[in-house]
């Protein structure tokens, strides 16, 4: 274990940012889905394998809370399952998918069905839930600080896929647009308790581990997806 002294708060904070480097924002497949590059049924395999991991955030969510005996924690926490299952007057995220699959030609039913999901990406996903049904609460908080670097991506989809897939119905894009305002409310929180609890230099190299897995389970999932649609 290291003797070295615990970072600042904006230290710790700007080494956690850092790790943003290896988001799967910069994962080949990625970089060929931003630049216009794949094909439909490439990107209708990635619509169809994300969509698990889509239905198993909330799940995820679930474990965290149930892990959790603070109360202010939980009741910003379930906030986090409503935005994806839906609520009264709110779809939900997971309808929003929904609407992307048929935007790109995918019907509801072969999406729930599961069977385009591929072994690679359920491992990563099962991975991910398992992670937070098992580690203390405040480690499972700190696995879903990748949200720090999602608005980009989703930024990113919104700003090329109407020009560079345009057989895409543009109406199936708002999930995405969606998701920038609630991310940055996600991390805000997950931030504060993050840095709340890893205060020690021991610790928070712990928190970078911690984001590095859950770095590579998304990076492991795209992996997966470039090899099922060559
Ligand atoms: O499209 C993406 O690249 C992307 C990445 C991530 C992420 O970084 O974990 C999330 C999302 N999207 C997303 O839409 C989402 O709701 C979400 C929740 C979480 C989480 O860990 O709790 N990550 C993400």
């Amino acid at each position: 274990m290291t003797s070295a002294p615990a970072w600042s708060r904006t230290e710790f904070e700007a080494q956690l940012r850092a790790r943003g480097a290896g988001y799967h924002i910069n994962h080949p497949f990625n970089v060929r889905m931003n630049s216009g590059l794949l094909r439909e049924d490439q990107i209708r395999g990635w619509v169809a394998n994300r969509f698990y991991y889509q239905v198993n955030i909330p799940q995820k969510d679930g474990a965290i809370i149930a892990n959790c005996p603070d109360r202010e924690t939980r009741r910003k926490w379930v906030r986090r399952i409503l935005d994806h299952d839906g609520c009264d007057g709110n779809d939900g995220g997971i309808e929003a998918w929904l609407r992307l699959g048929a935007a790109v030609g995918i019907e509801d039913g072969v999406l729930w069905s599961q069977r385009h999901v591929v072994p690679g990406v359920r491992f990563a996903v099962d991975a991910y839930v398992n992670f937070a049904r098992q580690a203390p609460w405040q480690e499972a908080v700190c696995s879903s600080l990748t949200e720090m670097f999602a608005p980009q991506i989703h930024k990113d989809r919104l700003a090329n896929w109407p020009a560079q897939y345009g057989w895409i119905d543009q109406a199936g894009l708002q999930y995405f647009r969606s998701r920038i305002s609630l991310a940055e409310r996600d991390v805000e929180h997950g931030l504060q308790v993050t840095l709340d609890h890893f205060t020690t230099r021991a610790q928070q190299e712990r928190a970078l581990e911690i984001l590095q897995f859950k770095l590579d389970i998304l990076w492991a999932m795209l992996d997966a997806i470039e090899k099922a649609y060559p």
